[in-house]
């Protein structure tokens, strides 16, 4: 298990990480969503060990990463793709950081065919394509056939056929029991990628749920109303419970009822609309607007869209 308490990490002038706290358990993929800069590569770095907490920290089976007696056995990580010298044939870079794990030879070979580079296994790394170098980095990250695994945004810049090997590989890895830690500011490829997520904003920690969970909460559906009649209708609807927000000049956002009722509603009241009509935000969209909020951002917040734009 990984576990974050308080992990904070400080740069000049820059909170990167503010107090996290956080599991990575065995057996799941858990997602790290959040938009660019929002810290999740300072936090994976400090998981192995590469940035030092300035407050808090973060084991590894309850060891810091620098006290692990095999670390490649313990965690294996993907962080930065190309992370190998390219004059090196892939092989000959899977050989050498075998032996200062001591690793077999023989898993180098594995983990090539793993991740389907065995054909290309002699040529020059520096040659590779980037979904080619990023089958590199996941092949050293599985050399050690760790229980852990993190990948820092093993998607970005590959091909819809690159990004469906890569979700298949996760979600087998997790099968087979692992823990998988997995990057990402792609909301949508998170939704079928994870099991759990671990969402965070300018550092902070903004969701923490079941991925069931968090798609039920915030692929929010709202009905778009336009009536000459909108003060008379906020009202109404208000008393029912509803959430409303303006949109232009005659429109309503309206949260918290159904479609249905709302028509219903404005019906006895004698309210002509002139539009009614019911819109669902897709995931994307509703983590976009949940990231556009942040200046709020507070631990542990729940996460409710309805609620936010109230
Ligand atoms: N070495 C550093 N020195 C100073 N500031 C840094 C350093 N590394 C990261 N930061 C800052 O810390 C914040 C978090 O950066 P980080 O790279 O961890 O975010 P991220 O979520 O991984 O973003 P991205 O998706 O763009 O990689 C940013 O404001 C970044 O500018």
């Amino acid at each position: 298990m990984i576990e974050a308490r308080g992990l904070t990490k400080a740069y000049e002038g820059t909170l990167a990480v503010d107090h996290l706290d956080f599991q990575v358990v065995e057996g799941k993929v858990t997602g790290f969503l959040g938009p660019n800069g929002a810290g999740k590569s300072t936090t994976m770095r400090m998981i192995m060990g590469l940035d030092h907490p300035t407050d808090g920290s973060v084991l590894i089976n309850g060891q810091r990463f620098s006290d692990l007696k095999n670390p490649l056995r313990t965690i294996g990580g993907l962080l930065e793709a190309k992370a190998y010298h390219p004059g090196r044939s892939a092989r000959n870079h899977l050989l050498s950081l075998a032996a200062s794990n001591h690793i077999s030879p023989q898993r180098v070979d594995e983990v090539l065919d793993l991740v389907g580079l065995t054909s290309v296994a002699n040529r020059r790394a520096g040659t590779f394509s980037l979904g080619m170098g990023q089958r590199l980095g996941i092949a050293a990250a599985l050399l050690g056939d760790a229980p852990l695994l993190l990948f820092d945004e093993p998607v970005n810049g590959l091909d819809p056929e690159g990004i469906l090997w890569i979700r298949n590989l996760l979600r087998g890895l997790a099968a087979e029991g692992r823990g998988i830690f997995v990057s990402s500011h792609l909301m949508s490829e998170m939704a079928l990628t994870a099991d759990h997520v671990v969402v965070i904003g300018r550092g902070k920690l903004v969701a923490d749920t079941d991925m069931a969970n968090f798609i039920d909460t915030n692929s929010g559906r709202t009905t778009l109303v336009r009536t000459p009649k909108r003060t008379e209708l906020v009202a109404l609807l208000s008393q029912h419970g509803a959430t409303t927000a303006e949109v232009d000049e005659d429109g309503l956002q309206v949260t918290g009822l159904e479609t249905a009722a709302i028509g219903e509603i404005a019906f006895s009241a004698g309210i002509v609309l002139h539009e009614l009509a019911s819109v669902s935000a897709s995931l994307e969209e509703a983590f976009m607007s949940l990231m556009q909020d942040d200046v709020e951002f507070q631990s542990h917040r729940s996460v409710n869209l309805q609620g936010e734009r109230a």
